[in-house]
């Protein structure tokens, strides 16, 4: 039963989490997300174990106990009347400091547990950086907390217990004194006695059974408490979905622009305003870049072509069609995306490349894909071929091989639209001419946005869009920017000027010569 169980809150749990908009996970740590999940198996199992292990047996008893009891002398049911709900009542007031107490342990091991996720995620940074002892200090101090607060929680717990037992022990003194007197007045013969007296230490089986099955209740429910705030999170932003198993893609027609930013404000905590009044198109097989210093707000406008958070005010339509009014399956289905970090899962290069794309894609379709990509050259190398096994996020392959999986799980993807965010971290030459090459297979026919991080990629689109402080500042053809004396002719004089200064300001563009 508890594995059935733990499968129900699991497959549960992930499905929600599938579902929930960007936004709730730009708040949250996944190792805290995780441990939610594992807390609340851990505490709703042994609930359930308790209660199935014990339950009928203690009605049955407790039925038994008060019906004999009450036929021989009913004062002794009256007596054993009082006891069941005061220490039930007991239980109940010991467990609720017990809950609340625990909910400080759990927030402790959250944080700590999602620090542990990223610092394990993320090992290479902490050790370039030598901060494992300050990241082990972070955690036992979490872990140091906890401590004291479990003392504290166990001792009031121990006190209780013992008042209940107290409490127990006296109300069944009464009990027994009543036996004995009864029994020396005649009212009861000495077998009687016996009987009864045995029936009475029956009795305590199910109290204690039952104050057992209520700790365990009010544990389960303090141990899944976050568990359930999860599943009741009811975003904000809950984008309509096609439901179908096989979305289809958005239709372009011919002559209306494929991609249009309507006066597009944007906002992701209400406050600071990161777009504001965007507005430009991209027309059927055009290639446009977004220009603009760091922070500008250009992966923002991908967030938002993405469906991954609601544009503020103003409309995006993708084909003609507002994308708040298209299932969001569809748009991402009909949109291919390849990210400045490639991403990878961990798993095997075939598995990579085929990511996304169903079960119906063929060997040949794949082994097309990736020679498009030029992703081949460097997998034929492997002795295991496409079979190799790539690590988490793919941590054994290089930055210039992770990018040519990813523009073959793009390739494969077949969308008509794409969206390009161009790596900044610097590939060698011969990577990049590779991770080049197979972007522009990838491009070929298609509507693209690009994220671009080359002068030689800006200067090779058909319009570029630049943005400043979230506005559009210009939008033209690389020739008619170049001679505006705007952000892109700015940037051609810093790239011919070379100085360090200059290089410096190049940067805050994230732009590489
Ligand atoms: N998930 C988020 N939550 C809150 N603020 C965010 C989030 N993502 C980005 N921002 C903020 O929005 C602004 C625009 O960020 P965005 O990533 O769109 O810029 P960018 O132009 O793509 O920058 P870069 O070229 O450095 O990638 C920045 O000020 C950033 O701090």
């Amino acid at each position: 039963m508890s594995a059935r169980m733990r499968q129900i809150l699991s497959s549960r749990y992930f499905a929600k989490l599938l579902s929930l908009p960007q936004s709730w996970f730009d708040e949250e740590l996944t190792g805290s997300i995780t441990s939610k999940l594992s807390r609340s198996i851990t505490n709703v199992t042994d609930f359930a174990k308790a209660f199935a292990n014990n339950f009928f047996t203690l009605l049955l008893t407790t039925a038994a106990v008060l019906v004999i009891s009450a036929w021989y002398y009913w004062p002794l049911t009256v007596l054993l009347g009082i006891i069941f709900p005061v220490y039930v009542w007991l239980t109940a007031l010991t467990s609720r400091h017990w809950q609340a107490r625990q909910q400080l342990i759990n927030e402790h091991i959250d944080t700590a547990g999602g620090r542990f996720q990223e610092v394990i995620s993320q090992i290479r940074v902490v050790k370039s950086f030598v901060t494992e002892r300050s990241e082990q200090r972070g955690f036992d101090e979490h872990y140091d907390q906890t401590v004291g607060v479990t003392k504290e929680q166990s001792t009031h717990w121990h006190l209780m217990d013992t008042l209940r037992r107290a409490v127990l022990n006296v109300v069944f003194f009464a009990i027994y004194a009543i036996i004995f007197v009864q029994t020396a007045r005649g009212v009861f013969s000495v077998g009687n006695m016996v009987m009864l007296i045995q029936l009475m230490a029956m009795a305590r089986q199910p109290v204690q059974q039952m104050s057992y099955i209520i700790d365990n209740a009010q544990r389960a429910v303090s141990g899944s408490k976050d568990y359930f705030e999860v599943m009741e999170t009811r975003p904000a932003y809950a984008p309509i979905v096609s439901g179908g198993s096989r979305p289809t893609r958005i239709s372009i027609d011919e002559g209306r622009p494929v991609v249009a930013f309507e006066d597009v404000s944007f906002s992701y905590d209400g406050k600071d305003q990161v777009l504001d009044g965007v507005g430009f198109e991209v027309g059927r097989g055009e290639r446009v870049a977004l220009v603009g210093e760091s922070g500008g707000g250009k992966s923002t406008i991908v967030n938002l072509l993405l469906g991954l958070y609601p544009a503020g005010s103003g409309t995006i339509r993708v084909g003609g069609r507002p994308t708040a009014e298209i299932p969001v399956d569809e748009l991402r289905r009909s949109i291919g995306v390849v990210f400045q970090d490639p991403s990878l899962f961990s798993g095997t290069i075939r598995e990579n490349i085929a990511y996304g794309a169903g079960s119906h894609v063929t060997e040949e379709e794949l082994l097309e894909a990736s020679r498009k990509a030029f992703a081949d050259r460097f997998v034929h190398r492997f002795p295991n071929g496409y079979d190799t096994l790539v690590g988490e996020r793919g941590i054994k392959l290089s930055g210039g091989q992770k990018q040519r999986i990813s523009i073959a799980r793009a390739i494969l993807k077949d969308a008509p639209i794409l969206v390009l965010d161009e790596a900044t971290s610097a590939l060698d030459t011969k990577s990049e001419r590779w991770v080049q090459a197979g972007l522009e297979s990838l491009m070929a026919g298609r509507t693209s946005l690009i994220i671009a991080h080359r002068l030689s990629t800006i200067s090779s689109v058909d319009r570029i869009v630049t943005l400043d402080q979230g506005r559009v500042d210009e939008i033209g053809t690389p020739a008619e920017l170049a001679a505006s004396g705007g952000i892109y002719a700015e940037l051609l004089a810093l790239q011919a000027a070379g100085s360090r200064a200059d290089r410096k300001r190049l940067a805050k563009f994230g732009i590489r010569m």
